[in-house]
């Protein structure tokens, strides 16, 4: 018996690199369903090569495309589109295993769904914790989900922190979660260069192949920020026990400081089929066709404070952390808004930051108590931040 996979975000990064690895044990999984956005020709190459039997687009238009190219292959995938269709095959029956590959909060929904349905959830769309981070782990408890980190940094820790971990740091021995951060593209640029730096500059990250969202929030720290906050909800631990760390190389993906001086990490190549491959067999090991690290080809392992003058996205995050109620929603709003509008040129990297100082002045932090709600706040935090854009 092989288990069903939904792959959210197939057409991706995280979502190619997912189907790649499903490729290499037949024996162990099949694909469900699959969705995408906006590339509906791989979307159809992936429907044929994997037999899905469901694939979800947008709305009627990519649906009628997807029919047509669907059939001009001869498979039999049923298409269905919507958000309401997303969150669907995330909750069918036949579905063990999700894979939450989606970019921005337009993940959210759909892996509540998967919670919901009480599924294995591999989670790659950080968004959903920096949005929605007390209330998504409240229903993983609830209904019995399995939550497996995707994100490199947080499946280093998963991994490197007592099997039976509770949150409870002092029985546990932990002393503190180290985050690292390669320090991206503009680690070593003056602040004057960062403020006009292009979007193919923010796009060129030193280790990492990834979609061009998160390679922008590499670029101004903002990941960073983003992973401290899905930290603090995927392990249960304060802020104040998380420590950011730049080591460029991106070797060591993230450690954990235990209370007797050890610190145990995890290593590897920077690719992500290792911790794709980590989260889907867990505790199994299977394989991932990622390259051994070579030791004697590493000119070293170096490590640096993060920049906070520099880079004032980690400094947002932190204060947003520390501010509660919906400041972290209205922090990843404002920063979806300004990582769109510099990658279409209309403001400068430097207006980023701006861009997030001014939502989380301005805009209400009081907590919302649904996700219903935390998606209307959403979705006002892009309306004023689009407006501001507009306005200047
Ligand atoms: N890439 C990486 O190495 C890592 C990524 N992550 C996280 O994983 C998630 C995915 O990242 P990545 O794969 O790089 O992103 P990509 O941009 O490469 O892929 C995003 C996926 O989401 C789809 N999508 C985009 N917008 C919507 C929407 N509004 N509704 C439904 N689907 C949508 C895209 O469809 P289409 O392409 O068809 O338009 C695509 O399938 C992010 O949350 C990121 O932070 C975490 C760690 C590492
Ligand atoms: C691969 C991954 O998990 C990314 O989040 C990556 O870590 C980005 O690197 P930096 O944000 O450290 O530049
Ligand atoms: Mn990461």
């Amino acid at each position: 018996m092989t288990l069903g996979v939904t792959v959210l975000g197939a057409t991706g990064s995280i979502g190619c690199s997912t189907l790649d690895v499903l490729a290499l044990h037949p024996e162990r999984y099949h694909v469900v369903a699959l969705t995408g956005f906006s590339q509906l020709d791989r979307l159809a190459a992936q429907c044929v090569r994997f037999s899905a039997r469901f694939a979800v687009v947008p709305d009627d238009a990519g649906a009628r495309r997807l029919r047509t190219l669907l059939a001009e292959a001869d498979c039999a995938t049923e298409v269905l589109c919507g958000e309401d269709a997303l969150c669907r095959v995330a909750a069918l029956d036949e579905t063990d295993v999700v894979m939450a590959a989606i970019v921005g909060a337009a993940g959210l929904a759909p892996s509540m769904a998967a919670v919901r349905a009480g599924k294995r959830v591999l989670l790659a769309n950080k968004e959903s914790l920096v949005v929605a981070g007390a209330l998504f782990m409240r229903e993983v408890a609830r209904c019995g989900a399995t939550l497996l980190p995707v994100d490199s940094e947080h499946n280093a820790i998963f991994q490197s922190l007592p099997a039976a971990w509770s949150g409870d740091m002092r029985a546990a021995g932990v002393e503190k979660l180290v985050l690292t951060a390669s320090g991206g593209p503009f680690r070593t640029w003056g602040a004057d260069a960062i403020a006009r730096a292009t979007p193919e500059a923010a796009c060129a990250h030193p280790n990492w192949s990834m979609g061009r969202k998160i390679s922008v929030d590499s670029a101004s720290l903002m990941n960073k920020g983003l992973e401290l906050i899905e930290a603090r909800w995927l392990f249960d631990v304060p802020a104040a026990d998380i420590e950011v760390v730049v080591h460029p190389q991106s070797v060591i993906h993230s450690m954990v400081r235990y209370r007797d001086g050890s610190v145990i990490a995890e290593l590897g190549e920077p690719d992500m089929k290792t911790p794709i491959a980590c989260a889907l067999a867990w505790p199994e090991r299977i394989r991932a066709d990622v390259a051994p690290l070579d030791f004697m080809a590493l000119s070293g392992l170096t490590f640096e404070a993060p920049d906070l003058a520099r880079f004032p996205c980690l400094r947002l995050a932190y204060q947003a952390l520390e501010a509660g109620g919906d400041a972290t929603c209205v922090l990843n709003a404002a920063n979806e808004v300004a990582v769109a509008a510099f990658l279409e040129r209309r403001i400068p990297f430097s207006g980023i930051p701006a861009l997030i100082e001014d939502a989380l002045a301005t805009q209400d932090l009081i907590a919302s108590g649904s996700v219903d709600a935390l998606l209307a706040r959403d979705a006002e935090v892009r309306a004023w931040a689009w407006q501001r854009i507009a306005a200047c």
